[in-house]
């Protein structure tokens, strides 16, 4: 697939803070595209900067070849992580609002249907719960039709019946054909969401392509999954275990022999649990820390 958006080089810096290191990606028409890592690990700099609102100190960003133009950013729609709604206005009158802003604008009804707002487009939008609060804001991000839709961690804070919720309405919105880039540290949704995903820390892209893909080329088979305790020199070397607060992680696609010596070297059981590998798991590999915390991860060198 050809890129549609071609990112080369990009790089930011904030007085002695180096946010963004040179980074390049594409996204090809139509797709979800997800760029996930932790807090402060540069997304929101990056998508800022893609859509023109931070202006990048080295590369290039490009559009259907070209750099962003008047008319390309016509054809964009932002859901920031915070927006800021005129006070006393429903829903409805935010959209009327922010569909006057466009020459070409979707009927609001159209929008309240699409991201299903009927129930309470006519309220206060400071009454709304924050699920209602992020449809609503997707709403006014897809006021102008836009061919682009970036979304800045549209599900934090939601619980998770909200976030389903979300996610079936971004599958809707992705079905009309829209090219999505979306930013999120929950590893979950970017399975779920993206055809396509980058994974940042510390500014620079440590892992790139189809979550699935990502997940066989780097995980064979299952993880084991056993408490904290100490192991014998024999597991150490067969199993190569990786420690991640409080708890071992065993990569194996021989389950049952790896169970079997876990057992004759007594290993505690208690807590075991066996599962396959996601993209949690693959941070956890990449860096040596988890993506929702800073727990201590050490690697274990296999003895020998
Ligand atoms: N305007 C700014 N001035 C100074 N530093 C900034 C600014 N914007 C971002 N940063 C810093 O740049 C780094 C990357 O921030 P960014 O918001 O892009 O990360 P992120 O991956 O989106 O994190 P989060 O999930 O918390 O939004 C962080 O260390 C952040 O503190």
């Amino acid at each position: 697939m050809s890129a549609f958006i071609q990112v080369n080089n990009l790089s930011k810096s904030f007085k002695k803070l180096h946010a963004v290191k040179g980074i390049s990606f594409s996204v090809p028409k139509g797709i979800c595209f997800g760029l996930l890592g932790p807090n402060g690990a540069g997304k929101t700099t990056t998508i800022e900067m893609m859509e023109g609102i931070v202006g990048m100190d080295g590369g290039e960003i490009l559009y259907d070849g070209e750099p962003l133009s008047r008319a390309m950013n016509q054809r964009i729609g932002i859901q920031f992580q915070h927006t800021a709604l005129q006070d006393h206005l429903t829903g409805r009158e935010c959209l009327k609002m922010f569909a006057s802003f466009y020459s070409h604008a979707l009927a609001v009804d159209d929008l309240v249907e699409l991201c299903q707002l009927a129930d309470f487009a006519d309220q206060d939008h400071r009454k709304l719960s924050g699920g209602q609060k992020q449809r609503l804001l997707l709403a006014i991000a897809l006021v102008n039709d836009p061919q682009i839709l970036f979304l800045d961690e549209p599900t934090t804070g939601l619980d998770p019946h909200a976030r389903r919720n979300f996610w079936d309405l971004i599958n809707r919105i992705k079905a009309l054909g829209k090219t999505i880039v979306l930013t999120t540290h929950y590893m979950d949704e970017a399975e779920y969401l993206c055809d396509d995903i980058a994974i940042m820390d510390k500014g620079l892209i440590i892992a790139r392509g189809a979550p699935r893909e990502l997940l066989a080329e780097h995980f064979n088979g299952v993880l084991i999954r056993l408490r904290q305790q100490p192991l014998s020199q024999e597991v150490l070397e067969q199993c190569q275990p990786r420690l991640d607060g409080a708890y071992w992680y065993i990569n194996t696609d021989k389950v049952e022999k790896t169970l079997k010596l876990l057992v004759e070297q007594q290993v505690e059981m208690d807590g075991l649990h066996v599962k396959s590998a996601n993209l949690d798991d693959l941070f956890l590999k990449l860096t040596g820390h988890g993506l929702q915390g800073n727990t201590e991860t050490q690697e274990v060198a296999s003895a020998g």
